[in-house]
């Protein structure tokens, strides 16, 4: 028999006989992975949640506690979802026409958290706003926000930026770490407590797969910035979504909280390189790599002064550094072709002389 409690379970009231208590690992489609007395089993809905479940918010997602009936042979049957004490959601577009904002769902990614570690790179793209804004999202999820600035190492002088946060905050703990470096986790511990579960929110790169491999001693999250010489014999379990540490605590890793991670990207990444973004999209060639390339607009601003060295090198730093940079091309691509359609229009506007539609163009860009 395998004890609940570790798993933050408290018996509030006693299942009905025929049905035992479990707590939600993970979400794969509509098959639950749950942890039970009786040890992990793959579990589905009872039919009467499709009935009675008025919004999404009702179906038990990954750090849920349910009651389910246990079956030997197959898989067993998730007939009751306990009340949460903290949870994460997200809007949920899938299979609504664009527009239709009443229809949106409400999609809940993670529950029965105690903390939310708010994970903040301390690099150059570091941001008390930003932070700032997790903290609010925190506080309406009924966790207790921890401040987790990452990558000390790449930041010899930590103070400033730790004190700025301690002054936006007074009353949230903020820790400084470096996963790579083994630096201020074991601070770390006073969270960490058998039976309490942390989930992890900030934005893509600032480093929580690391972290999370950190804390358990092991890798069990990629992360992308594969080395040459250790990519052969990687063990990952990358599926898994509510990982026990070895100190007894657990963490929610799920895809939706990465999404959420994400919400604040309209500021993102990249937002203080604007500058050098524009430069891209007056290349002569469209596959620029801004090395040797003739006609190549960061070369010529870098010649002239237009573009300091400095802002240069911060940014290719960055795009090694975060995943991000994948994505950025891609949206590169897409900004170009936009700006391309656009010359072509009003090029083709200027010909036929109808200012009007060209006007409309505008309107509709
Ligand atoms: N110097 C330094 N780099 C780090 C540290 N932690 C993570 N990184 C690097 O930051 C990059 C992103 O790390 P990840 O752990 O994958 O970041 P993530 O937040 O999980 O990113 P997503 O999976 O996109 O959400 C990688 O290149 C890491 O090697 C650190 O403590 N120090
Ligand atoms: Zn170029």
């Amino acid at each position: 028999m395998i004890d609940l409690k570790p798993y933050g379970y408290v018996e509030a009231e006693t299942p009905p006989i025929g049905l035992i208590p479990g707590r939600v690992t993970e979400l794969q489609r509509e098959q639950y992975t749950v942890i039970t007395e009786q040890g992990e089993v793959t579990a589905v809905l009872k039919g009467t949640f499709y009935h009675t479940a008025g919004a999404r918010e009702d179906f038990p997602c990954v750090g849920d506690y349910v009651w389910l009936q246990y079956n030997e042979n197959g898989a067993s049957r998730i007939a009751k979802l306990l009340p949460r004490r903290s949870k994460f959601s997200r809007a949920d577009y899938s299979g609504h026409a664009a527009g239709y904002a009443k229809t949106i769902l409400e999609q809940v990614v993670a529950t029965n958290f105690d903390y939310v570690f708010i994970v903040s790179s301390l690099n150059w793209d570091f941001k008390v706003n930003r932070i700032m804004r997790y903290l609010t999202q925190t506080r309406q999820s009924g966790g207790q926000p921890v401040v987790i600035l990452t990558k000390a190492d790449l930041a010899p002088d930590f103070n400033g930026p730790l004190a700025d946060v301690q002054k936006a905050s007074p009353d949230v703990p903020v820790h400084a770490v470096s996963s790579h470096a083994g630096v201020g986790l074991d601070a770390l511990s006073e969270y960490l407590q058998p039976g309490k579960t942390v989930v992890f929110l900030g934005m893509s790169g600032v480093g929580k797969s690391s972290l999370l491999n950190a804390l358990m001693n092991q890798e069990v999250m990629t992360v992308k910035a594969i080395r040459e010489d250790d990519s052969r014999g990687r063990h990952t379990t990358t599926h898994r979504q509510l990982f026990m540490l070895p100190s007894g605590a657990m963490v929610i890793d799920t895809p939706g909280m990465r999404e959420l991670g994400l919400f604040g990207a309209d500021d993102g990444i990249s937002a203080g390189f604007n500058d050098v973004e524009e430069l891209f999209t007056q290349c002569r060639f469209h596959d620029c790599r801004h090395k040797t390339e003739p006609g190549c607009a960061v070369l010529t601003a870098l010649a002239d002064g237009s573009l300091q060295h400095e802002h240069w090198k911060r940014y290719l730093a960055q795009k090694r550094e975060n995943k991000f940079a994948d994505d950025k091309a891609g949206y590169l691509t897409d900004k170009r072709a936009r700006h391309k359609s656009l010359a072509m229009q009003s090029k083709n506007m200027k010909k036929s002389g109808d200012s009007r539609n060209e006007n409309r163009n505008v309107q509709i860009l």
